[in-house]
């Protein structure tokens, strides 16, 4: 089978570099010449990877065609291209749903929505899929946990919830750069803001059962330094705020629906 990729973005190089160091049988890629530095890149690195002439050419030579482009290019770029019946069309694309797509790939009718993440390329990313495409679930699988929905809003409320990862970064950031700001040298800042990062998910992730409510609890001591930084950042809205940003996410999902049909 062909996994053909328009658009050679980051996204792309993960999902790529995690399906090319997969154990055993490769899948064989194509990739859109652009960007043409990351698509040489693939293609030096990986023998199962070629790059095609144009976009056309990687929808004429792949059976499943994902769709890797910004989200304010995706629509006119894809629209200029001929897909068939017989394909699969995987979009990474945020707020591009299942009716807006079929419109754009018309006479393709199957079409899956995904959302890697870039720890896909070291096979230990969650990838929500929607629908439950056997073939789908089938590709991502390998590179960390599908969370396969049966449902387009359950799959958009996941995806909205991935608009966070600048966000989380930068706060681990302001860590760093605060350090950075007492003196603490560079490297050290990073070093020590990053190891705080991985314990904490250690710790969360070795306590699957406690909510994060508990967790938080647990962390702020009564009368200690973790309670004085979480009611400082509660009385200043920090995560009502937050919650906010992420309802106007939800909110772009749903104004960038088709609006008659
Ligand atoms: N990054 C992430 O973690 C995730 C991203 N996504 C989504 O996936 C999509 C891609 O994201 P990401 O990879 O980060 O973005 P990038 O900006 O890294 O990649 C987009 C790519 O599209 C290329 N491109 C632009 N115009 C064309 C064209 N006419 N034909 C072919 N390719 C073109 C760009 O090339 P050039 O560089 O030359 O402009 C660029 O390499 C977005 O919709 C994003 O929201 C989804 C899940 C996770
Ligand atoms: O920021 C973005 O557009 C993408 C979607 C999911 C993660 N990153």
């Amino acid at each position: 089978m062909t996994i053909g990729f328009i658009g050679t973005g980051e996204i792309t190089r993960a999902v790529v570099i995690g399906m090319s160091t997969v154990e055993g049988e490769k899948p064989t890629i194509l990739l859109s010449p652009r960007n043409e530095q990351i698509a040489a890149e693939l293609a030096d690195r990986f023998e199962n990877v070629e790059i095609a002439g144009s976009n056309q050419d990687v929808v004429d030579g792949s059976e499943t065609v994902c769709l890797a482009l910004r989200p304010q290019d995706g629509e006119a770029i894809t629209a200029d291209l001929k897909f068939g019946t017989e394909h699969h069309v995987i979009s990474f694309m945020p707020t591009y749903s299942q009716a807006r797509l079929s419109r754009i790939v018309a006479p393709a009718t199957r079409i899956t929505l995904v959302t890697p993440l870039p720890a896909v390329a070291f096979h230990g990313g969650p990838t929500p899929v929607f629908p439950p495409d056997e073939d789908a679930i089938e590709m991502f699988e390998p590179l960390g946990t599908v969370v396969a929905v049966e449902t387009e809003a359950e799959y958009q409320a996941l995806c909205v919830a991935t608009a966070s990862l600048a966000g989380a970064y930068a706060y681990y950031e302001t860590i760093a750069d605060w350090l950075q700001g007492k003196d603490v040298p560079a490297d050290k800042a990073r070093a020590f803001s990053g190891a705080v990062f991985y314990a904490l998910a250690a710790t969360a992730r070795n306590a699957p059962d406690m909510s994060f409510s508990e967790l938080t609890h647990e962390s702020a001591t009564r009368g200690g330094t973790n309670e004085q930084v979480l009611t400082h950042l509660k009385e200043n809205q920090v995560y009502t705020e937050f919650s906010k940003a992420l309802d106007g996410i939800w909110d772009r999902f749903e104004n960038a629906k088709p609006t008659s049909d």
